[in-house]
């Protein structure tokens, strides 16, 4: 029985943009109060967790990323009280609630850097890095470098002049975020009462971005700092006496043996995204071979007992593949970006069922792996009824649109003039919301959208396939074959990465007396000490084996 201030090891998050997701009050904009009234389609759909990306003030220069202020909600998408509403409403239903939590830098827009830069004696003037010459932390490498490359070719790496104060200020990210100063103890007192502020009002947690990046140190690549670990364990140990139970969900964009360390001793965050072994089940589908992913498992060390992996396929971000070597960088973008506009910076901004050129049983195959594979998987509002992008819009924009919920003009999003929307619609033929919507495939039995809920019901009922240890089998290159086990259960997930049927036998033990088939497309007989399997063109299966 799995304690309950560890629901987060068996829960399904959903990411959901709310600007995108339901207008309630008619101007063409998503709202908290549209979030709360779609709680029972989530419910429904079987997710336990909302994730909501930055709903603060902000100029919405990088997606509300850019935080204006830490402790209100942007008028247009609502009131503190409509958030507590949503809170309420959802807490009801059993299901939680975490937000983004921004503490690497604001927006050149929050009035701490407005002091800053006025006021360099004041009591925020040390709250940013500032230096009179930008030739520190020049190893720190330019993350959005298509961006810099284009507007800024001659400026030195992540700095910027401001005419204001004369000096320059570094910033990890675009030079309208510049980079908190975590050296001085303020800043971290002051983004401690900010996350304190949220969690006193009822949010279950955060996905802290960005924190690989906290702490600078000259001569490094300024990533993972020791500084930036004694940040973290000091948020936790707040969070751990003031609020007990709330979790942190850590965006460290690194390899495994870098990422454990954001867990510590179960003293920093609670999960931490596993972004590696997210681009390896793109290449394992495409190369038809598993070697990529059992490797990448391979790599990954053990976590503490009281933490788990967030695992996912696609989120508002373009689909990275900065953990990739870059030869394999360079296949997945000539394999997956064959336009120029689907590349940004290190990765590929297209949205999951358009990857999958629209194939249902591919479409089913990666979330079959993800939903089997250690760790909370994480869905990316849309993805769960197959929407499209649109590669002609800027950044990471194209992935952002809104949500189709019917097949009218304006998809059931909003009553405004589609022409007023944030993200336009996608009105192309094959992925608009006459062919892609929730109203329709609600009402057909075999949509991808009722083809989830039912897997996601499955994995809910097998504790093995959420609590449970794991288990490469190492088979046949072609059939990605594991295990899960847990209190004297085991599941088998095979998974034909390959366009054609392929058989394969698991030794799941000689005196087995029968199984079950828990999802999928396949023929399983029982064979010498074990089972043989034929999984169809991108089949797959879920057996639970009882003695
Ligand atoms: O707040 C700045 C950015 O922070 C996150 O960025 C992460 O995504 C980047 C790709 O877009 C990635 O390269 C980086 O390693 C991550 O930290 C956030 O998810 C972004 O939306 C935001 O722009
Ligand atoms: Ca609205």
């Amino acid at each position: 029985m799995i304690d309950n201030s560890e629901w987060f090891k068996s829960a399904v998050f959903y990411e959901v943009l709310v600007r995108s997701f339901a207008d309630s009050d008619g101007n063409g904009i998503g709202d908290l109060a549209g979030l709360t009234g779609k709680l029972d389609y989530l419910k429904d759909l079987g997710i336990d967790c909302l994730w909501l990306p930055p709903f603060f003030p902000s100029p919405l220069r990088d997606g509300g990323y850019d935080v204006a202020e830490y402790r209100s909600v942007q008028p247009e998408l609502g009131t503190l009280d409509d958030l507590k509403r949503l809170l309420d409403e959802a807490h009801a239903r059993g299901m939680k609630v975490i937000t983004d939590f921004v503490m690497n830098h604001t927006s050149d827009q929050h009035a701490w850097f407005q002091a800053s830069r006025t006021n360099p004696d004041g009591p925020y003037g040390d709250f940013y890095v500032w230096r009179d010459s930008p030739d520190v932390y020049l190893d720190a490498r330019v993350i959005f470098y298509d961006y810099f490359n284009r507007e800024y070719p001659d400026n030195p790496p992540n700095w910027s002049f401001d005419e204001v104060r004369g000096q320059w200020y570094y910033h990890r990210f675009y030079e309208f975020q510049p980079d908190l100063n975590f050296e001085n103890p303020a800043v971290l007192d002051a983004i401690l009462d900010a996350i304190r502020f949220w969690l006193a009002l009822g949010v279950d947690g955060f996905r802290l971005d960005a924190v690989p990046y906290l702490v600078e140190q000259d001569g490094t690549n300024c990533e993972n700092l020791p500084g930036t670990h004694a940040i973290l364990k000091q948020v936790r140990a707040m969070v751990d006496a003031e609020f007990p139970g709330k979790i942190l969900l850590c965006e460290a964009n690194q390899w495994p043996d870098d990422v454990v360390e954001y867990f510590g001793d179960d003293d920093e965050c609670q999960m931490a995204f596993h972004f590696p072994v997210m681009p390896r089940l793109y290449m394992g589908l495409r190369q038809g071979s598993r070697q990529c992913i059992s490797q990448i498992l391979a790599a990954t060390p053990p976590i503490p007992p009281g933490c788990q992996w967030g695992t996912f396929l696609r989120n508002h971000d373009e689909l990275t593949l900065e953990m990739v070597t870059p030869d394999e960088r360079n296949w997945m973008w000539s394999e997956y970006a064959p336009d120029p506009r689907m590349k940004l910076n290190d990765g590929i901004r297209r949205r999951l069922a358009p990857l999958m050129d629209n194939d249902p049983r591919r479409i089913r195959l990666i979330h079959a792996m993800l939903l089997a594979l250690p760790g909370s998987p994480c869905l990316y509002y849309g993805d769960e009824i197959g929407m499209g992008d649109n590669i002609w819009l800027n950044d990471r924009d194209g992935v952002r649109t809104p949500m189709q919920w019917d097949d009218s003009p304006n998809a059931g999003f909003s009553d405004a003039d589609p022409s007023t929307y944030t993200y336009p619609l996608i009105t192309d033929a094959t992925y608009g919301p006459k062919a892609i919507n929730v109203a329709a495939q609600q009402a057909d039995p075999d949509s991808q959208l009722n083809w989830l809920k039912g897997i996601l019901a499955v994995r809910a009922a097998n504790p093995a396939l959420t609590l449970g240890t794991f288990t490469d089998l190492e088979g046949a290159d072609e059939v990605f074959t594991f295990s899960r086990s847990h209190d004297g259960t085991t599941v088998f997930a095979l998974n034909n990465l390959t366009e054609v049927p392929q058989t394969t036998s698991i030794a799941s033990g000689k005196d087995h007396g029968g199984f079950s088939l828990l999802a999928g497309a396949a023929d399983v007989v029982p064979a010498e000490a074990g089972l043989e399997v034929t999984l169809e063109p991108y089949g797959f299966v879920w057996l639970t084996v009882t003695a």
